[in-house]
Formats: C-alpha cells, sequence, structure tokens
C-alpha cells in the first residue's frame, strides 16, 4: 500500500463504498478495481464499512446540510471513520467496551486531512466540494471531544451496526449480542481446508512450514492462519491441495451418514465448497444442482483444481458428476424421479453470520430481507423433500445468526415436512470469542432430518 498515494487509495475507496451503499456487493466491486490498488482499497473499505456508522453520525454533526452528493458523502464519511479510529478506540477503553483495533490503518490526522482533501479534487463530483470537505475534517480535530461525546449516545455508533440489526440480535441473544456484534466487527483470519485426496494434513503443514507460514490445526481438515497471505501465494493452491473455507461450513459432511456410493444432491451447490468436501471425503454419486449457471461453472473449476472431475475418476463405478442448472423449488425442471439417499440443502440466506468476511453485508440487507430469505427457504427445503428416499438424510445449512433462518426455520420443518425427524445435529454456531479470545469460525445453522420409511 504504502508506493501508492493516500488520496488515491481513499477516491478509490469512496466510489467503492459508495456503491455498496447504492446495493452492490464488495464481492462483485473489488475485482473490477485495478490490480495497483486493489489490495489497499480492500483494506480501507472493509475498514470504512465495518466503522460506517460511526463516520455517518459524525458527517450529520458536521454538515448543516444533505451532503451534496453521494460520492462526496462517501469520502467525507469514509475520512471521519478513519481520523476518528484512534480517539474512539480511546472512548471504548474509557468504556471499558472491549475494543477492536487489529486491523485499524494508523495514519497521523495532518497527512490524512491533506490526503482526504487531495482526493477530492480526483473526481469532479467532489473537486468543488473540497473546501466543505476540508472545513468538516478540521472542526472535527477541534471539537472532537464533544462531537465523539455526542455520537457515542447512540446505539448504532457504539455497536456499528444497522439499528433493526442491533434490535434483532438482542432480542434472539439477549445475554450474547454485544459479543456477537464486536465480534462481527473483528477481522477474521484465513481457515484452510486440506485436500485429503492430494496428500496429508502432515504433509501439507509441513509444506507451509516450509514457506515460513503459520498454521493453526483446527480439526481433521481445517487449518487457521493467524498472519494473512494472499491465497496465490500459499504452496500447492493450484495444485488442488486445499481450499479456502471457513471451520464452520467445514461441519457439514461430519453431520451427514456418507458413505461411498450413496446418491446425493447438493441442492445449492455453488461454488463448490461442500460438494467438494464430500467428494474428497467420500466416492458419491453427486448430483450438483444450483440456479446460477455463471457460479456452477465455478464449481466445475473447483472441481478440476482440486482433481476432483470425473476425467480423474473414470475407473471408480461409485463417482459419477452429473450438473443442473435450476431451481431447487421447481422440481418439475430438473428432477429425474431417481430419489436421494442424502440432500444437502445449503440455501440463500441473509449470510448474517460472515460479516466479519463480508462487512457490506449489514449495509446491503434491509430488515425485509429477513422474511423474504425465510420463505424461499421454506419453498427449496419442502420441494426437495419430494425428492428424499423414504430413510434419507436432508441437512439443511444457512451462513445466518437470525432464528428465522436458524431454529424457528427448523421448528417450521419439523412440522411442516412429512415424515420428518429431526435428528441431533449442531444447531446455531455463533463467531464468538472462545475462552482465549480466539474466534475460530462464521455463525452457522445446522438442522438434520430424517424422513421416515
Ligand atoms: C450459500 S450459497 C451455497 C454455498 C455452497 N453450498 C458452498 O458450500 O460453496 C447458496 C447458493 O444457492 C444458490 N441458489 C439460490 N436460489 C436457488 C434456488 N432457488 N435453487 C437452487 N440454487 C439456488 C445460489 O446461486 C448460491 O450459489
Amino acid at each position: 500500500m504504502s508506493k501508492i498515494p493516500l488520496s488515491e487509495l481513499l477516491a478509490h475507496s469512496a466510489k467503492v463504498i459508495q456503491q455498496v451503499m447504492a446495493g452492490q456487493s464488495l464481492n462483485s466491486l473489488l475485482p473490477m478495481v485495478d490490480d495497483r490498488y486493489r489490495g489497499g482499497v480492500q483494506a480501507l473499505s472493509f475498514f470504512g464499512l465495518r466503522h460506517w456508522s460511526r463516520g455517518l453520525a459524525l458527517s450529520e454533526q458536521l454538515l448543516s446540510k444533505k451532503a451534496p452528493n453521494p460520492l462526496f458523502k462517501s469520502l467525507l464519511v469514509l475520512s471521519l471513520t478513519l481520523l476518528s479510529a484512534e480517539d474512539f478506540l480511546a472512548l471504548e477503553q474509557e468504556q471499558n467496551t472491549s475494543a477492536t483495533a487489529a486491523d485499524m490503518p494508523v495514519y497521523d490526522a495532518f497527512t490524512l486531512v491533506n490526503e482526504a482533501v487531495k482526493a477530492a479534487t480526483l473526481n469532479k463530483k467532489t473537486a468543488s466540494f473540497r473546501g466543505l470537505l476540508n472545513a468538516c475534517l478540521r472542526r472535527y480535530q477541534r471539537e472532537l471531544v464533544q462531537l465523539l461525546s455526542n455520537v457515542w449516545q447512540q446505539e448504532e455508533v457504539r455497536y456499528n451496526f444497522p439499528q433493526w440489526w442491533i434490535d434483532k440480535l438482542r432480542d434472539a441473544y439477549p445475554q450474547q449480542y454485544e459479543r456477537l456484534l464486536k465480534a462481527a466487527n473483528q477481522h477474521a483470519s484465513l481457515c484452510l481446508r486440506v485436500n485429503r485426496r492430494q496428500g496429508t494434513m502432515d504433509e501439507f503443514k509441513q509444506s507451509l512450514n516450509q514457506a515460513g507460514i503459520e498454521a493453526v490445526q483446527l480439526d481433521e481438515d481445517a487449518l487457521m492462519l493467524p498472519q494473512a497471505v494472499p491465497v496465490p501465494q500459499i504452496p500447492g493452491f493450484a495444485e488442488g491441495r486445499f481450499s479456502v473455507q471457513d471451520l464452520a461450513a467445514q461441519q457439514a459432511i461430519s453431520m451427514l451418514s456418507l458413505q461411498d456410493g450413496l446418491r446425493v444432491l447438493d441442492a445449492c451447490a455453488a461454488p463448490g465448497g461442500k460438494t467438494s468436501h464430500m467428494l474428497e471425503h467420500y466416492d458419491l454419486d453427486m448430483t450438483i444442482l444450483d440456479i446460477d449457471e455463471r457460479r456452477l461453472q465455478r464449481v466445475h473449476d473447483n472441481l478440476e483444481r482440486l482433481g476432483l472431475s470425473k476425467k480423474y475418476h473414470q475407473d471408480n463405478d461409485h463417482y459419477h458428476i452429473r450438473s443442473l442448472a435450476a431451481d431447487a423449488a421447481d422440481t418439475e425442471a430438473w428432477y429425474d424421479g431417481r430419489p436421494f439417499d442424502v440432500i444437502m440443502a445449503d440455501v440463500p440466506c441473509t449470510a448474517a453470520g460472515i460479516v466479519r468476511r463480508h462487512p457490506d453485508i449489514k449495509w446491503l440487507r434491509r430488515p425485509e430481507d429477513v422474511a423474504k430469505t425465510s420463505e424461499l427457504q421454506r419453498t427449496i427445503v419442502q420441494a426437495l423433500w419430494t425428492t428424499l428416499k423414504p430413510g434419507g438424510y436432508l441437512l439443511y445449512i444457512t451462513c445466518s445468526i437470525f432464528p428465522e433462518e436458524g431454529e424457528l426455520q427448523a421448528a417450521y420443518f419439523s412440522e411442516h415436512l412429512v415424515g420428518a425427524e429431526r435428528l441431533p445435529a449442531i444447531g446455531q454456531m455463533l463467531a464468538v470469542p472462545d475462552e482465549n479470545g480466539e474466534i475460530k469460525h462464521d455463525g452457522f445453522f445446522y438442522a438434520l432430518f430424517k424422513k421416515a420409511n
């Protein structure tokens, strides 16, 4: 980041965040950023989005009327978020609330204000308002004690989440919501899954060790890298020796009684994280379904890289792969009438459990999305249930921590899926620090159902 002027990074980041606020995901925006800027823009956007509420509240105190345009607003809020970071941390420590500083970009205030004003000159939508930007930032510096004490009164600022999200978590987890919210604004370490078809865990750990990469083994297949390393620089990526997958997502196969030869449906499969995990362990007759044809291609790319495509298993009679781009709920469009032994239903959800890795999610979601996705999940699972063999298993999965997509949904399925017996499974996983203060996984929900014979 050091060689590129901060002003340019701020200008690009403000643009990216403005587009997020208009409804686009960071995943779709970051790949379009010029290679030279991408790392820096990602770091600034992650930090900006995690702490947006504070910058926004400060900007509302500093502007006497509405911001002249969305790009200016984005640049001002981002600059204030950065400028107030250390002061806010000190305030948090004073108030004894556990502060989160790990990902904080540290710039001295003088440089930051100058660079922000320079950033304003780089775009014609902001150039004529650079005086206003300068005035707001300098007033923040003069009045920061009073301004921070004003915005501290707002829960949205203290937790850096939209109020509806805070209220929902407080209702669902009265004892834990504060820990959950704080944890969700922290940096998430990279978690890898070792491909056991390409070597053992010990061999892989050894290759990391030789490359000077520190790794902590979390379970049979999972390793966490405490220090960030760009994925292509980790030895064995191109050769398919590992995948990037959170520990919570890696739990899925432990709940399914899989064995070679079973007819399995991965109903919402893309990009294939769980499909490939199943195929790394078992020789399956696998049907891969996803509504999105382009995302389905990513499943094939991943299977190819991991050596899991059928062509690598030609002589294996148990190993079959069939893929279909279709709406899982529309069984007439894709179901051939041969029921499945096992169905994995990793359904679309609000993704409220993975905000650490996708800080844009809390700004992209609207309160009404929860009921909408919950309804969609019901439609999909009820349709899938008709394609399950008597005696077969369906694993319902979301990366959410909202009960409507978790426990309440599982209770609904227990009642409404004909012949469903709910079996013991992990249930709700929450991303909160363990006894050592470490957050080891994302927020996920699992419920397992067996269909009566
Ligand atoms: C949570 S992601 C699945 C992640 C995947 N199982 C993995 O582990 O990599 C949900 C997927 O559901 C797909 N999807 C959404 N609506 C669908 C539908 N009606 N039918 C089938 N797939 C759907 C999305 O395209 C998306 O790829």
